[in-house]
C-alpha cells in the first residue's frame, strides 16, 4: 500500500466515528483532505454534520465538495475533532504545523470533545522532534522573538535552526497573518518545559505540540490499521 492509500485508510477509519448531527472540526493537509473527500460521499448520501474547519484551504475543499460549514464563533463546542499529524508518540502528543495550520488546528482540537489524528504510519516516533516544531510568530519584532526562542531552548538543553518559512520566495504567512519559524531541534525529551517556555514569550502566537489533546490515533500502515488509545 502506498502513502496515499495509507493515509485514505486512516481516513476511512475515522469516517466510523462520525455521527449523524454532530459538530465536526475538520484538520488541514493531505490525510485531511482524503477524510474531507470521504465525508463529502457520506454528506452526498444524507449525513448531516455541521463542520468547522481548521484552515481556508480545508474551508474551500468542504464548499467545493458539499460540506456545511460554520464557524467556530457561531458553533464554540464541537464533538468531534479530526486532523492529520506530522509526528505522534507513544503518550499520543503530537507535533502538527507542517501545513501551517497550526493554530486554527489546535483552537478547534481544544474546542472539541474528542480529538482523532489520522495518520500513517511514518508518522509514528519514540520522541517528538525529528520533524522541525512549527512556531506560529508574530511579524513586530521578530528577531527578539527569535533569540528568545533560541535562548529558552539552550536553557532547556536544545539547539539547532531556526528558519522563516517561505513559500514561492516569499514569508509564509499563516491564516492568522503571522509567520512561521521552524525549529530544527531534534529530540525534544521535555516537550512539556519546552511548551511552557515558549507560550511565554510574548511575540510567539502557538507552537506545533500538541500536548495531551489527542484522544485517540488511528495509524494506517502496511499491516492493516492500529488504534492508539490515550490514557487519560
Ligand atoms: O498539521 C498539519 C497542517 O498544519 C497537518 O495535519 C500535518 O502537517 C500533516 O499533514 P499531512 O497529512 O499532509 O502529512
Amino acid at each position: 500500500m502506498d502513502a496515499t492509500n495509507r493515509k485514505i485508510e486512516a481516513a476511512r477509519a475515522a469516517l466510523a466515528h462520525v455521527e449523524d448531527g454532530m459538530r465536526l472540526g475538520i484538520g488541514t493537509g493531505s490525510t485531511a483532505e482524503e477524510f474531507v473527500k470521504l465525508l463529502a460521499e457520506k454528506v452526498a448520501d444524507g449525513l448531516t454534520i455541521t463542520g468547522v474547519p481548521t484552515s481556508e484551504r480545508t474551508a474551500r475543499l468542504c464548499m467545493e465538495l458539499g460540506i456545511k460549514l460554520s464557524s467556530l464563533d457561531e458553533t464554540p463546542v464541537l464533538d468531534l475533532a479530526i486532523d492529520g499529524a506530522d509526528e505522534v508518540d507513544p503518550a499520543l502528543d503530537l507535533i502538527k504545523g507542517g501545513g501551517g495550520a497550526l493554530l486554527r488546528e489546535k483552537i478547534v482540537a481544544s474546542a472539541a470533545k474528542r480529538f482523532i489524528v489520522i495518520a500513517d504510519g511514518s508518522k509514528t516516533v519514540d520522541c517528538l522532534g525529528a520533524f522541525p516544531l512549527p512556531i506560529e510568530v508574530n511579524r513586530y519584532g521578530l528577531e527578539v522573538t527569535r533569540l528568545a526562542i533560541l535562548r529558552v531552548a539552550q536553557e532547556l538543553g536544545l539547539s539547532g535552526e531556526l528558519t522563516l518559512r517561505s513559500a514561492r520566495d516569499e514569508p509564509f504567512v499563516t491564516d492568522g497573518g503571522h509567520l512561521l519559524l521552524d525549529a530544527s531541534f531534534g529530540r525534544i525529551p521535555d516537550s512539556r518545559a519546552l511548551s511552557a517556555a515558549l507560550v511565554a514569550i510574548p511575540g510567539v502566537v502557538e507552537h506545533g505540540m500538541f500536548l495531551g489533546l489527542t484522544t485517540l490515533a488511528i495509524i494506517a500502515g502496511d499491516d492493516g490499521i492500529e488504534v492508539m488509545q490515550s490514557a487519560g
